[in-house]
């Protein structure tokens, strides 16, 4: 890890989700990856522990098995920016970030790539010089984001992944937005070689994908719409 930036791996357990604390420690400002709307004030008090302020609370996607914890930390950081791919386009947000923009805080810069399929607004964030590849539920530790809800597509997903995430250099370590099995981290070579779904031909992957027959997650009807309104409670029900 550079001597300039804090880096810290979260974790949500009802929904095994990763949340990811990027920290300059030149500005003190700091940017969180896909926070959670339950461990909000957790993460607010870690990030103050720290000497930090938050600039920026982002997501990789609208999730659909939790809420987002984007419009909680707004209580604890008046000033934090939201943050999400501009392919969300229902989705509100501070800012829509279009492909390949690089959103810089500090000595931290993050590369927004489009990478859609799990939902049509999914990105990944990627901190070049450190070598950090967010994810989301793209390219998930030997898996990948199913594609049969919010507009996925498997071969969407598929050319995403080959194009926009296989394609940086295989040493760079893949920081994911969920993990069932209590891994935390797997890098670009380890996925190219070992993902049973990713490193099948086109044809086969989409066979998979279109055959996972996995219940809905449990929380989808009530995530979506609050997600949509970037955390909060949303106007209409
Ligand atoms: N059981 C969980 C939801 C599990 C799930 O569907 N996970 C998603 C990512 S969150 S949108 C997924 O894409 N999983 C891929 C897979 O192969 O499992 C719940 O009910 O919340
Ligand atoms: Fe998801």
């Amino acid at each position: 890890m550079t001597a300039k930036v804090i880096f810290r791996q979260l974790f949500e357990k009802e929904s095994s989700t990763f949340s990811y604390l990027l920290g300059c420690k030149r500005t003190r400002k700091a940017i969180l990856i896909d926070p959670v709307d339950i461990t909000a004030a957790r993460d607010a008090e870690i990030i103050r522990d720290l000497n930090l302020n938050l600039a920026y609370a982002i997501n990789t996607h609208v999730h659909a098995d939790h809420i987002t914890g984007t419009h909680n930390l707004r209580a604890h950081f008046p000033e934090v920016k939201t943050g999400l791919g501009s392919g969300a386009k229902i989705a509100k947000s501070d800012e829509k970030f279009p492909h390949l923009h690089i959103l810089t805080v500090g000595d931290i810069s993050l590369e927004v790539r489009h990478t859609p399929g799990h939902t049509n607004g999914c990105v990944t964030y990627v901190e070049h010089k450190m070598g950090l590849v967010f994810t989301g539920d793209a390219v998930l530790i030997r898996g990948c984001g199913r594609t049969d809800f919010q507009e996925g597509s498997a071969a969407t997903l598929y050319k995403s992944v080959m194009e926009q995430i296989w394609t940086l250099p295989d040493h760079f370590m893949i920081y994911p937005a969920h993990d069932y099995k209590g891994r935390t981290v797997s890098s670009v070579d380890e996925e190219k070689r070992l993902n049973p779904r990713l490193t099948k031909k086109k044809d086969e992957f989409i066979q998979i994908m279109n055959n996972l027959n996995l219940p809905y997650p449990k929380k989808i009807d009530l995530a979506l719409p609050w997600n949509i309104n970037c955390g909060a409670e949303p106007l209409e029900k």
